[in-house]
């Protein structure tokens, strides 16, 4: 290994040493208290002070000091700012900080002082083992042309040249130079969470810098981070950003207008301007948003389903998931150890069953019903031409809300007539999700609780998204119920995620799964899994149809 002064590990570890101060080496060497009582002093200066292990370059101006600290390597380069003699001495005495050997006062509250971390942040809290261990490794294996020209980046993940490596490295440089005026913790990551990212050796992530044993039994890095991995636990952080940017109606704000720069919209929404614009870059790294030099634009996309009054909006499905699900989800290793739904500890309550939770306030009633307008309108057609229906004269959309499908289906079906049968709190708050316009055929809305009072008569009993709520001993009962109104010939009609019998579907489906598991009673299902529960009740001839939306489709006829 390449070492350019010859010191003890003990200088290494303890770094609070001045051996020169402007290339003039002291006599003695002060000790670590003297040595910043020395650097606070030499006001109106700029004076460069070799430690042994790092050059600290001072300017120092109006009781104001800026530190500039490069380690004995030159990779890393901490910069100090404002840092007044009281501060620096109140940093000192209070023994924790700056008294960490090698720490610089970077880590902990010290942090509060750091303007930028510029490198390695290894190599500034203590012995500098990452480079260490990078010399060690190219000691026993001399990177190849290849390594040498991907180093940048290498104790990320995998150099492929994939279009995700080359959005990371859009992602890094802009984690490069960033400010750090926050505190660090001591693992290195910011306190915020977010990564800190070094400029011109590796990226510092403590948490991923994996040692690997090669074939020759000598650790590496794992530097072969599957992008998967990586993406799934970014994968919350961009769902935030999406929720976030939803929440502040920011997809709104930019519909039909041209680039529309940061601080503008910052203004309009009501938000900060630099949290405003990194949520922006997020959402546009994610394909949410374009950006131009004069600024920020919709995608297609956004325009179609993010904004509140898209075609195929998803406005209230996203408010549904960050302000119900996501507290839900937030305890998901509960559900998961106990089987059962999480609404009492994400949400503080025990209701009996979901649609309580839901249906209590006016605000969560209106939310829920928005989340299921969006699904309902984006998934209508498809579950609505999936078979034909055109022999039914009646149907009974039960669950069926705000009468999504049931609009759909009487266009789909202009002889059919279609009453949505639903709890009483539902049926009260449809008229906001009614289509307007003179050809709109009336849908005919119903209230009453599915498991207790009469059903409507229909030649079609429609379940849409009902079933995945309850258990099996709940659904024997509406079963029966729908069997026992039921003449030979009626049918019933299901649109759920079905999944297939090795649950083995995309993930959009298991998750769901997860999903219903960490609110409700009851579960995604298999094909095989719902024929049996309908076949109980007399219901034969059953048909799926896997829709490629959200919902597919069973049809089955009471024998
Ligand atoms: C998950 S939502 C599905 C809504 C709609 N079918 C869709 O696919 O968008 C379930 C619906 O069942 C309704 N529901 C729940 N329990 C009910 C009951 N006991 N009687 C009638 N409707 C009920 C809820 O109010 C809600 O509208």
């Amino acid at each position: 290994m390449h070492v350019k002064h010859q010191i003890t590990p003990d200088v290494v570890i303890g770094a609070d040493t001045i051996v020169s101060v402007d290339e003039q080496i002291l006599e003695k060497p002060v000790d670590k208290q003297d040595a910043y009582r020395m650097l606070s002093r030499l006001n109106g200066k700029e004076h460069s002070v070799f430690t042994g292990v790092a050059i600290i370059h001072c300017r120092s101006k109006d009781n104001r000091l800026e530190m500039e600290i490069t380690d004995f390597y030159e990779e890393t380069k901490v910069k100090f700012s404002e840092l007044s003699e009281e501060l620096l001495w109140e940093y000192i005495h209070s023994g924790e900080p700056m008294d960490k050997a090698g720490g610089y006062g970077i880590q902990a509250l010290g942090g509060m002082l750091v303007e930028y971390v510029h490198g390695d942040f290894l190599n500034v809290v203590g012995f500098p083992l990452n480079h260490f261990c990078k010399k060690l490794a190219e000691l026993y294996y001399p990177p190849s042309k290849h390594d040498v020209q991907h180093k940048k980046y290498d104790t990320i993940h995998s150099v492929d040249a994939s279009k995700n490596l080359s959005d990371r490295k859009s992602e890094s440089s802009n984690f490069t130079e960033h400010k750090v005026s926050s505190k660090l913790d001591s693992s290195g990551m910011h306190s915020s969470g977010a990564v800190y990212m070094s400029e011109n050796s590796s990226t510092v992530r403590p948490g991923f810098t994996v040692p690997l044993e090669n074939q020759n039994g000598v650790s590496q890095n794992a530097s072969k981070l599957p992008s998967k991995i990586l993406e799934l636990i970014d994968g919350f952080r961009a769902s935030k950003a999406l929720f976030v940017a939803s929440k502040l109606k920011i997809f709104d704000h930019l519909k039909g207008k041209g680039p529309v720069k940061a601080v503008d919209i910052a203004n309009d929404v009501g938000t900060s301007v630099c949290g405003t614009e990194r949520l922006l870059d997020a959402c546009a790294s994610l394909g949410l948003l374009e950006k131009a030099p004069q600024g920020y634009s919709n995608t297609d996309s956004a325009n179609t389903y993010l904004t509140s009054d898209g075609k195929y909006s998803l406005h209230g499905y996203i408010i549904h998931s960050n302000d119900h699900l996501w507290p839900l989800f937030t305890n998901l290793e509960s559900a998961v150890k106990e089987g059962s739904r999480q609404n009492h500890r994400a949400f503080g309550k025990k209701a009996d069953d979901l649609f309580k939770d839901y249906y209590h306030n006016q605000e969560v009633k209106q939310r829920f019903m928005a989340a299921m307008h969006s699904i309902a309108h984006l998934t209508a057609r498809d579950v609505a031409t999936a078979f034909d229906l055109s022999q039914f004269k009646s149907a009974c959309d039960l669950g069926g809300c705000t009468g999504a499908l049931a609009h759909e289906l009487v266009q789909v079906y202009p002889n059919l007539s279609v009453t949505v049968f639903d709890l009483p709190e539902v049926i009260s708050n449809t008229s906001y999700f009614q289509p307007s316009g003179q050809h709109v055929a009336p849908v005919t809305f119903v209230s009453g609780d599915f498991f207790k009072d009469n059903l409507p008569e229909a030649d079609l009993y429609i379940l849409s998204r009902v079933l995945h709520d309850w258990p099996d001993e709940k659904i024997h009962v509406l079963l029966s119920k729908i069997s026992a109104v039921c003449r030979p010939g009626c049918a019933i009609l299901l649109a759920e995620m079905v999944l297939d019998d090795e649950k083995k579907n995309r993930s959009t489906a298991l998750l769901q799964s997860l999903n219903m598991l960490v609110q409700t009673e009851g579960k995604e299902r298999s094909g095989c899994e719902y024929q049996a529960l309908l076949e109980q009740h007399g219901f034969t001839n059953i048909k799926i149809r896997i829709t490629g939306n959200l919902l597919d489709v069973i049809l089955c006829v009471k024998t």
